[in-house]
Formats: C-alpha cells, sequence, structure tokens
C-alpha cells in the first residue's frame, strides 16, 4: 500500500465489501437532505402563499416530513451498520494481520506499540463511525441548501458560495495544524503505552527503589500525560475557535445576502431574501454539526494511517497461515538442514547489525543435538531460522533435503515443538483423547506436579505455579503434542538440579528411544555428555560441530558430579 495517503486506502478496502449498503445510505442520505430543502422551500413559499393554496402546501409539508424521516432513518441505519461492520472486519483482519506477521517483524514492532494500535485506534476509528450516519447525513443537508439557494438566486448563491469557500479555507488551515497535534499526541501515547508497562511489569523493581520509582512516576509518565494534553488542547482550542469563526462567517453571509440584494437583483421578490435567511440560518445546526466532528474525523485519520501503516508492515508471502489445521498433521522428518545460510537484523544506521552465518548444518532423526556458546553468541537466532521463524537472507533451509520455500514453510514448522527461554505457557490442551489425557497425567506425575495441577476438560486447572513449574508444564505440553522435532532453549535454567539432572539424563533419553530428533541450547556443561552431538556458536558462526564419537576424551561421557542430596532427589524424582 503505497498510496499518498495509505489510511483512506486501507478503509476503502475495508468499505469494498458493503459498497451496496454505502450507496444506498447515500442515496437515503441525499433523499433526506433534499426533502429538508424543499420543506424550507414550502414554508418559504408558505410565508406568502394565499388561502388556496394551503392544501397543495400541507400534502407536499407532510410528504417531504415523510421522505425526510425514511431518508434519515435509512442513511443513519445504513451507515451504522456499515460502521460497525468495518470496525468488525478492521478487528478481525488486524489479528490476523498478527497471527501471519514476519516474526522478525513482529519482534521489532514491540508489545507497547502493537496494543495501542489494537485498541485506541481501532477505538478512534469505532468512535467515528458512531458519528458518521449524522456526518454523512449533515453534509447531505448542508449540499441540499447549497442547491436550493442556487434555485433561489445565482448571484446571492456565489457570493454565499465564495464567503463558505473562504470560511472552509480557514478551516483546512487550522485542520492541517491540528492534524499535526494530533500526530504528536498519538506518538507520544506510544511512550506513555511503554511507560504503562513498566509501572506494571517492574512493581517490584519499583517498590524498591525510590529514586526509580521517582523518576518513572515524575519524569516519564506526568511528563508525557502533560505533553500529550497540552497538544490535545491546543489542537481543539484551534479547532474549537474555527468553529466559532465559522458561525460568525455565517452570520456574514446572512448580512451580506441582505445587503447585497438590492444592488444584485434589485427587481427580486421579497422571498428570496426570506428564503435565504431562512436556509441559512437552518444550514448553521448541520455545518455546526459538521465542524464539530473534525477532531473526531482528524483523530480517526491518525488511527487509520497507523493502521494502515501496522498492516502494511506486517504483509507477508505466507498468506495461508490461517487455513484448515486438519491437514497439517505432524509428519516425521529423515532431516532438517541450512545450507550457507545467513541472516542480519534490521539495525539503525549507527549500529553494527548482528549477522549470523553463513552457517551449515544438517541435522538427522533421532540426534540429541546441544547448541552451545557464550550469551550473544546466535543461538537463538540459530533455532529461529532452523524452525522457519526467522526467513534467511541468503542459503538454504532444507527438509529432507528440499527447500523450504514460503509454501511450505508453515507445513515444516508443524514437526516442531518447543519451549523457548521466553516460552508463552498455554493452560488448554488442544489435544483432548484418552491417551493424551493420560500421558498428560502420566507426566504431570513424573514431573511432580500432580499435587498443584490436573487436567480438567482438557486445560490445565492452574498455571500459577513457580518459574520452574510453569516450564515444566511447558514440557508436559511439548510431550503430549508428539511432533517429530522438539527443541528447548534453555529448559533447564529454572530448574532444581534433581530435576536438571532428570531431564538431561532421563527425559532426553526417553524422547531420543521415541524416535525424536532433539535440540537443545544449553549452558550446563555438566550434562554436554547427554549429547550426541555439540554445535559450538562463537560470533554468529559455527566454531566447533562435534558428535559424540569424535568428542575428545576429556568430554567423553562420564557421570557429572553430583552432591549426595541431589542424587537422592534424583533417585526421588526417577522412581515415577
Ligand atoms: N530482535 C532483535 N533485533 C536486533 N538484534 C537482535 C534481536 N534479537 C537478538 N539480537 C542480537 O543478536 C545477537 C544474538 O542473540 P541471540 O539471542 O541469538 O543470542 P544467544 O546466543 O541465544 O544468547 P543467550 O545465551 O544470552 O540467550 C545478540 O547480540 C542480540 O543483541
Amino acid at each position: 500500500m503505497t498510496s499518498s495517503n495509505p489510511g483512506i486506502a486501507y478503509v476503502g478496502s475495508l468499505l469494498r465489501p458493503y459498497w451496496m449498503l454505502v450507496l444506498g445510505g447515500i442515496l437515503l442520505g441525499l433523499v433526506g437532505g433534499a426533502s429538508v430543502a424543499g420543506l424550507l422551500a414550502v414554508v418559504n413559499k408558505g410565508l406568502y402563499a394565499g388561502s388556496g393554496d394551503v392544501g397543495g402546501l400541507v400534502a407536499s409539508f407532510a410528504g417531504l416530513c415523510v421522505l425526510i424521516v425514511l431518508g434519515s432513518v435509512g442513511s443513519d441505519i445504513s451507515a451504522n451498520v456499515v460502521g460497525q461492520r468495518i470496525i468488525a472486519s478492521l478487528r478481525k483482519s488486524l489479528a490476523a494481520k498478527i497471527l501471519m506477521a514476519p516474526i522478525d517483524q513482529l519482534e521489532s514492532y514491540r508489545a507497547h506499540r502493537l496494543i495501542p494500535v489494537l485498541t485506541k485506534d481501532v477505538d478512534a476509528i469505532s468512535d467515528f463511525a458512531f458519528f458518521f450516519p449524522a456526518f454523512l447525513v449533515s453534509g447531505v443537508i448542508v449540499v441540499g441548501c447549497l442547491i436550493y439557494l442556487a434555485v433561489l438566486s445565482w448571484p446571492l448563491f456565489l457570493v454565499t458560495a465564495a464567503l463558505i469557500a473562504l470560511g472552509s479555507f480557514a478551516h483546512v488551515l487550522a485542520r492541517r495544524r491540528g492534524m499535526t497535534g494530533f500526530h504528536l499526541a498519538r506518538q507520544h501515547e506510544d511512550d506513555l503505552q511503554k511507560h504503562y508497562r513498566t509501572i506494571a511489569e517492574g512493581a517490584k523493581e519499583l517498590r524498591l527503589h525510590r529514586p526509580r520509582r521517582r523518576y518513572v512516576h515524575v519524569d516519564l509518565i506526568q511528563e508525557t500525560v502533560d505533553r500529550i494534553s497540552d497538544v490535545q488542547i491546543k489542537a481543539i482550542n484551534l479547532l474549537v475557535t474555527a468553529r466559532a469563526l465559522g458561525t460568525v462567517m455565517l452570520f456574514l453571509v446572512i448580512g451580506t445576502a441582505l445587503v447585497l440584494r438590492p444592488l444584485l437583483w434589485p427587481e427580486g421578490p421579497a422571498s428570496v431574501s426570506s428564503g435565504f435567511v431562512l436556509v441559512l440560518l437552518f444550514m448553521r445546526g448541520p455545518i455546526d454539526q459538521l465542524i464539530g466532528m473534525l477532531p473526531s474525523l482528524g483523530r480517526a485519520q491518525v488511527a487509520m494511517r497507523r493502521i494502515a501503516e501496522l498492516s502494511d508492515r506486517f504483509a507477508t508471502a505466507e498468506t495461508d497461515l490461517l487455513g484448515d489445521p486438519a491437514n497439517q498433521a505432524a509428519e516425521h522428518v529423515e532431516s532438517i538442514e541450512l545450507r550457507g545460510v545467513s541472516y542480519a537484523f534490521q539495525a539503525s544506521a549507527a549500529e553494527k547489525p548482528f549477522v549470523l552465518g553463513p552457517i551449515d548444518l544438517r541435522i538427522r532423526r533421532g540426534e540429541i543435538v546441544f547448541i552451545v556458546g557464550e550469551n550473544g553468541s546466535g543461538k537463538t537466532t540459530l533455532i529461529k531460522l532452523l524452525l522457519g521463524l526467522y526467513v534467511p537472507d541468503h542459503g538454504l533451509l532444507l527438509r529432507d533435503g528440499v527447500p523450504v520455500v514460503s509454501e511450505t514453510r508453515d507445513d515444516y514448522r508443524q514437526l516442531f515443538t518447543t519451549v523457548f527461554s521466553d516460552y508463552y505457557l498455554f493452560d488448554a490442551l488442544l489435544q483432548q483423547d484418552d491417551h493424551k489425557r493420560e500421558v498428560a497425567q502420566r507426566y504431570l506425575n513424573r514431573l511432580e506436579l500432580a499435587h498443584k495441577v490436573s487436567v480438567e476438560n482438557g486445560v490445565f486447572s492452574t498455571t500459577d505455579l513457580s518459574t520452574g513449574q510453569r516450564k515444566r508444564l511447558a514440557l508436559i505440553n511439548a510431550w503430549i503434542e508428539g511432533r517429530p522435532v522438539l527443541v528447548f532453549d534453555e529448559w533447564a535454567a529454572d530448574q532444581d538440579p534433581a530435576f536438571r539432572r532428570v531431564f538431561y539424563t532421563e527425559l532426553l533419553a526417553d524422547l531420543k528411544r521415541l524416535g525424536k530428533t532433539i535440540i537443545v541450547i544449553s549452558h550446563d556443561d555438566r550434562y554436554f555428555h547427554c549429547a550426541d552431538r555439540i554445535v559450538r556458536l562463537r560470533d554468529g558462526r559455527i566454531d566447533e560441530d562435534e558428535s559424540d564419537q569424535q568428542r575428545k576424551p576429556v568430554r567423553a561421557k562420564r557421570p557429572p558430579k553430583s552432591s549426595p542430596q541431589d542424587r537422592a532427589a534424583s533417585h526421588e524424582a526417577s522412581k515415577v
């Protein structure tokens, strides 16, 4: 979407399915607006009519009243339906966009910017959608009245139109500055969201640190809130002033019309003047309503732009991610491979981006591969490339020797179950058959969670657990999914020594016996002997790739040193 106003283009694409309703609403609005103008003409005529015209005037009056009601109710209903449908489509489409967005784009967008788009921006459009029917009808009434003015007298209409154009120009200028304010305020809203996250997620740390608490409260939150309020006040004041000037301008038009009438049209009937005054006074209401809605329209425009930008940024080549999961059963895989793969994070001009690769790595079915290396050496990035979450800048990802491309990438990803170090724990088990429930129960026992958690109607009874316990629950989820490749990113880091030992020496071996391929990111060098192969990363490159047989004697399998307590705990844990 590269049009000069991506917001309008995006909303246009959302409106397209409802074009019949939109058109119907506009036509009905036109009928309503024209009828109002007609009614004013009838009223004006009535002021000068003789007694013989009463019957015709009453009939016209009643007919026009009915048309006004039908027109305005019809256009209101259609605009309301379209407005609400657009909001619903917007919400669904944004959720779909996020579900399909390239993971690296999603990661760099950051949650504190994403959430306001989903809430604030959609709400801004929703607010406008609520007023949109009135906006539409007011617009149509103004147009209808202008047409009636033109019918009454061309010269006076031209003078009026010139003054209205002048007033509108002043409004356009005011609006442009107002919009700049709304844009600025919206940017500060992102900062505010970030600070809100800070006080919610950093509550414990802030409670313990008075200077930092004060800094966050005063320098970050209060300052940002005041900045937003100042910018909004300025923007709205400008529009309100423009509105008052608009009203004065309308009276100016009335005065000018009255003064100029004898000059411009000396032989014209008095009904022209009264008709003009009547219509101009009547127009004040709808014009006021149109101008009054400009701030809301301005905010909606800013919101649309934000939504369009997000939508543009999250565009993806993988468009079938939300298809029927029934076709995506996990299959087995003989090998997964990165061939000549490199990947660089996007970075600002000042920063040097981290570059991974080029990497050649082939993992075979049934292997236990440990990915090791210093912090920041690129282990998680490597895993994300291997999982098909990041698309390589160069090189190929292969499944059983066949390149994985956009069309096959999601099928490929279904081979894996992962527990990332920043994993998200889902409380519901999607597989609900008896066997899976039994496996879940068995592993709840084995991982010493049965006293805290049970499976009820396919949902874990609680996830209010300690950090280590939650990770065990994530492991159970992974186990139950039964996929052929399991990836653990520092799973054991939060476990007590006994469970760490159970994980490396027993659970990994169990999974291997089931024919699983296992990839483990680990810093636990005490248990490196449990791997069939160790891939060591340094600065984004593979530094060593050693199989069990190649490993030097010093690294050969030997039991890790453990305390008597470790051994006792491990014995207890392995009894289940
Ligand atoms: N979203 C991102 N944008 C930019 N750079 C990133 C991003 N994620 C990671 N990096 C950079 O990539 C490098 C490798 O990160 P990665 O998480 O792969 O390391 P790691 O080996 O898993 O580290 P650790 O052992 O600490 O988990 C780091 O220097 C990090 O700063």
